[in-house]
């Protein structure tokens, strides 16, 4: 069987005018999405493409600066997560040898920006607060589509998107694979990032015109999630995998070297907003009959709960938001405990 990435049209939840209905009909579509791929396209998300493609300039202005001017702004991981990350300083994935790419990362707190690029701030902020509602939107259909007695569940999770002085490890990411030239020597094994799950509730990636990401279905084949004009690409991550006893499993997903000379010579410049919840909120399987159902009908979904009483269990379902994500976050940096 092959799957394609569904694209979801969020238009009549994202005006002023939306009846409960429209809700419904968006979650239902956005339950098939979740539960059979963990990725889908929205369209009609409110976030205005002239913003977005703001945002893309500046990312541009930026990573062209010289190395030297970018190491100003360098993370630091034992200050904040925010900053730019050089090639190969973050490993997705244990067995990498070198990921081709370089990040910069603002986060929710601690938020810094490249002044070397005046207008950067402004032109951030302004995507940042354009996504807010569709935030909002999408967290209230998730749990909609779970069937979930308050719909304001994960919202509450959330209250950082109202207070943002509550800690919280949502991350807007800026990426750029640089071009791969031939003359450009890389390490044996590079990759331009490797296979990987996100690690919060859900990310909204932004990509230029250059694709390259693949995802992993659930019958193991990879499929390309090749740009979409206008319209934003939604996953699922960890968070809301371990919330939902895998009903939303959160889908590994890669961007390769592309294989034709010509494709290798584009750089691609992505951005990835990780959403996570209040740092101090404790994930554990939430009660729903979506799943209770899902989970009756197919024993391949793992009961989480039941699991986590028993001795080969992995996963301590008393982990904090905080607690998985930093977990993940210095594992991807190499950073042991001994280095804190
Ligand atoms: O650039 C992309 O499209 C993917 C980035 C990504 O998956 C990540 O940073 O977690
Ligand atoms: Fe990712």
């Amino acid at each position: 069987m092959s799957t394609s990435i569904p694209i979801v049209d969020i238009g009549s939840i994202s005006g002023e005018i939306s009846q409960p209905s429209d809700w419904e009909d968006v979650a239902a579509e956005i339950r098939n999405a979740l539960h059979e791929v963990g990725f889908m396209y929205l369209t009609n998300h409110g976030v205005p493409n002239d913003v977005i493609a703001e945002n893309f300039e500046i990312s541009e202005q930026f990573f062209s600066l010289p190395k030297e001017i970018k190491r100003k702004y360098k993370k630091n991981m034992k200050e904040s997560r925010n900053g730019w990350v050089e090639p190969g300083e973050e490993l997705l994935h244990p067995e990498s040898t070198f990921e081709y790419r370089e990040c910069f990362d603002i986060t929710s707190q601690k938020k810094f920006y490249p002044t070397d690029i005046p207008s950067f701030r402004s032109v951030h902020r302004r995507l940042e607060s354009d996504c807010q509602k569709l935030i909002k939107n999408l967290l209230k259909l998730l749990a909609i589509s779970l069937k979930l007695e308050d719909p304001e569940f994960f919202i509450k999770r959330c209250c950082h998107l109202d207070v943002p002085e509550i800690a919280n490890e949502c991350d807007f990411s800026m990426i750029y694979y640089p071009p791969i030239l031939t003359d450009t020597s890389l390490p044996l094994g590079t990759v331009r990032c490797a296979e990987h799950t996100d690690y919060e509730i859900i990310t909204l990636l932004f990509q230029n015109r250059v694709g390259g990401l693949e995802i992993k279905t659930a019958s193991g084949e990879w499929i390309r999630a090749d740009p979409i004009q206008h319209a934003i690409l939604v996953n699922t991550g960890d968070l809301l995998e371990m919330w939902t006893n895998k009903y939303y499993p959160a889908t590994l997903h890669r961007v390769v070297i592309p294989r034709t000379e010509e494709e290798k010579k584009s750089a691609r410049y992505s951005f990835a907003y990780f959403i996570a919840p209040d740092s101090q909120v404790l994930i554990k399987p939430l009660e729903s009959e979506i799943i209770s159902e899902a989970l009756q009908k197919d024993n391949s979904l793992q009961d989480l709960e039941r699991k986590s009483v028993g001795e080969e269990s992995q996963t301590p379902m008393t982990i904090t938001a905080y607690e998985h994500i930093m977990e993940r976050v210095k594992m991807a940096y190499g950073i042991t405990n001994t280095d804190e």
